[in-house]
Order: C-alpha cells, then structure tokens, then sequence
C-alpha cells in the first residue's frame, strides 16, 4: 500500500458521497472522543497559522491522528479577509490522508465540501443540544459558503418556522434568497434580522462585532462561526458575559477566538463534555457556541474513501 500513489478525491464527488444523516452522529461521536482527551482516540493539537501578510490572510495547518481508528489527516486551509465585493474566495482547503504506520499520503481530498457541511454540520449539533426545543425563528448574518450550507442542514433537519438573512450587501441578501428558492427572507439589517430570533448563525468573514447582545432574545442560541483570528471579532462583549460559551475546542476558542480572547469570557464547556454528560446543557440560557472548527476533518475523510471504493477499500 506504501507504494500506490495517493488517489485524488475532487468536490463533486465529495458532495456526492457526504450526507448530513451520517455525517451528523460521526461528528457527534468524535466530538465526544476528543474531549475525553485520550491520545489513543484523538490527538489534535491547536492549528498552527502562517500569515500571508501581503494578501490579507492566513495559512492554517490542521493535522489530526485518531490511533484507534487508524487515521492520520490534516487540512490545509487558507483563509482571508476580503473586501467587499472581491470575486475571490474567503476560504480554500484541502485535507491529506497519510497512512500512520508507513508516512506515505494515500489521499488528497477536496476540502471545500468537507469544510462547508462539516461546519454546518457542527453547528447543527450545538443547537440540536443548546437551542429551546420549540426554536421556530432561524437568523443567519452573512452570505457566502458557509451561509448556504447552515442554511441547508438547519432546514433540513429542524423544523424552522420563518429563516431571515441579513448580508453586507443588500443584494447580497437578496441573490442568497434566491439561490434557496425563496423560503428564507432577505433583511435590511443585522438588528432587523436577530431580533426576535431563536437561533442566530453568525458566518460571516468580519473582523469587528455584527452581532450585539442587546439584540438577543434571552434564551437564544447562537452558532457563532466566523473570527477565528485572536483579534477578530463578531459578536460584542455585552453577548459574550451574558452568554453561556461552548466551544469545540477549548485551547483552540481560548487561542484563536478573538470573541473569547478580548472580551474575557469563560468557556464553560465543549460539546464534547455536553455528548459525554460531563457539563450540562444550559438550554434555558442565552448561549453560544463559538466554533473554531479545529476538530474533526479527519472523521469525514475517513470514512469518503471506503465510500469512494465501493466499501470494500482496506486502509
Ligand atoms: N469555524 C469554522 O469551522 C470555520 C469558519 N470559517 C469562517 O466563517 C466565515 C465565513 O466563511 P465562508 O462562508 O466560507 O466565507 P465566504 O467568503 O464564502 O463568505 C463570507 C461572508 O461574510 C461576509 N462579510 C465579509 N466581511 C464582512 C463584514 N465586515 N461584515 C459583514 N459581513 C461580512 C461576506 O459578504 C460573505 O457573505 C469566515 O470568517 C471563515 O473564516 C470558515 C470555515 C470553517
Ligand atoms: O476550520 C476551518 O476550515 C477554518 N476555520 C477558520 C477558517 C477556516
């Protein structure tokens, strides 16, 4: 096997073969793995990150091994901070599969599918455990890649009464609208669009607050997934001290969340320690759950190649 050359796994195929309905309960059981901090289920250390000065952006290397299951990964990820109306991409990834007992890559997979329905897909799961069981209003701020894909999960599997979007642009807004078929409904402000909402998804490439806590119905629950540069910001600081914050990863929200880091606010636990029973879910509280995505590229790559082989591929 050392010998073979790595296959190559591009986007449609990736979108072909990866679907919420699995790859929800994988994530669910690798979030809980990596908070028991056991080195033969998980080792990830907190994404190292080269600055790419001269084009506004980083370069973040995100390697994870899982001894039991056999997978080493990491993801390569770039990512910026784009001006307004730029056609260039915010976020580009691609994840590398290594075979752990000989070194040698056995595959180099497209990581914008992967990124876009894993993050969501996480999200999804902060508020399956932290939003009011009865949650009926959807908010998203921002509308790009990570929109869309929020957008799909969260309808896919909650049943949300009314979805509100609000973007840098109004058109920007608007086009998203369109592109989901009209179901959602494009706001003229951020306010407009969070007030009164039960949960509010922030994705959006910011580096200052778009989300005020005096905006927040009390009781909501907020995905909140851009900023994750330590002097990054979405949210302000009057959310965050009123907030009950879960992470992904603590380490990684206490290094790499500006929104933790600047406003001071504790991370009371990681959805892994709410899966393993080990801290409670607050779900009569304002929370919210500041997703890093340091974890778990490697639990979709994982199981894409037996798909992609028909299952019956040996690592
Ligand atoms: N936590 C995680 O696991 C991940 C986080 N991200 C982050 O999520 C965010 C969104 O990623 P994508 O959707 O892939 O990017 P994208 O480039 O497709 O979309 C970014 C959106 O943010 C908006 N935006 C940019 N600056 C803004 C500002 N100052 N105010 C309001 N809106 C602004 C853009 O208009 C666009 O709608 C980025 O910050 C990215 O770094 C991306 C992937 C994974
Ligand atoms: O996990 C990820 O791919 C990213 N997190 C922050 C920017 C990109």
């Amino acid at each position: 096997m050392s010998g073979s050359p790595p296959v190559v796994i591009w986007e449609h195929e990736v979108e072909r073969l990866l679907q919420y309905r699995e790859l929800i309960p994988r994530l669910e059981e690798a979030l809980g793995k990596f908070s028991k901090r056991d080195s033969a289920e998980v080792i990830q250390p907190v994404r190292s990150t080269v600055p790419l000065q001269k084009h506004d952006g980083f370069l973040g290397l995100m390697p994870t091994y899982m001894e039991n299951d056999g997978v080493l990964s990491t993801k390569l990820v770039c990512f910026y901070n784009r001006e307004a109306g730029s056609s260039l991409p915010g976020v580009q990834a691609t994840v590398v599969l290594l075979d752990p007992e000989y070194g040698n890559v056995k595959a180099v997979i497209d990581g914008e599918v992967i990124t876009a329905m894993r993050t969501a897909a996480v999200s999804a799961i902060s508020a399956k455990l932290l939003m009011h069981p009865e949650a009926e209003v959807l908010a998203i701020l921002g509308t790009g890649k990570q929109a869309l894909s929020h957008y799909n999960v969260f309808t896919e599997i909650f049943p949300f009464k009314e979805v509100r979007v609000w973007g840098r642009t109004r058109e920007g807004a608007e086009r998203f609208v369109r592109s989901v078929g009209g179901a959602a409904r494009a706001c003229g402000s951020a306010e407009e669009a969070v007030r009164g909402a039960d949960v509010i998804v922030t994705v959006t490439g910011s580096t200052k607050p778009v989300l005020f806590g005096q905006w927040v119905k009390p009781g909501a629950h907020v995905a909140a997934v851009g900023a994750c540069r330590p002097d990054w910001r979405e949210m302000d600081d009057v959310l965050m001290k009123e907030a009950v914050v879960y992470a992904d990863s603590r380490e990684g929200a206490i290094a790499e969340s500006g929104d933790v880091v600047l406003s001071g606010a504790e991370v009371f636990a990681e959805l892994g320690d709410v899966i393993n029973g080990t801290k409670p879910a607050l779900r009569e509280k304002t929370t919210v759950f500041k997703s890093l995505g340091e974890l778990m590229k490697t639990e979709p790559t994982s199981f894409i190649i037996p798909l992609h082989y028909g299952k019956s591929f040996s690592c």
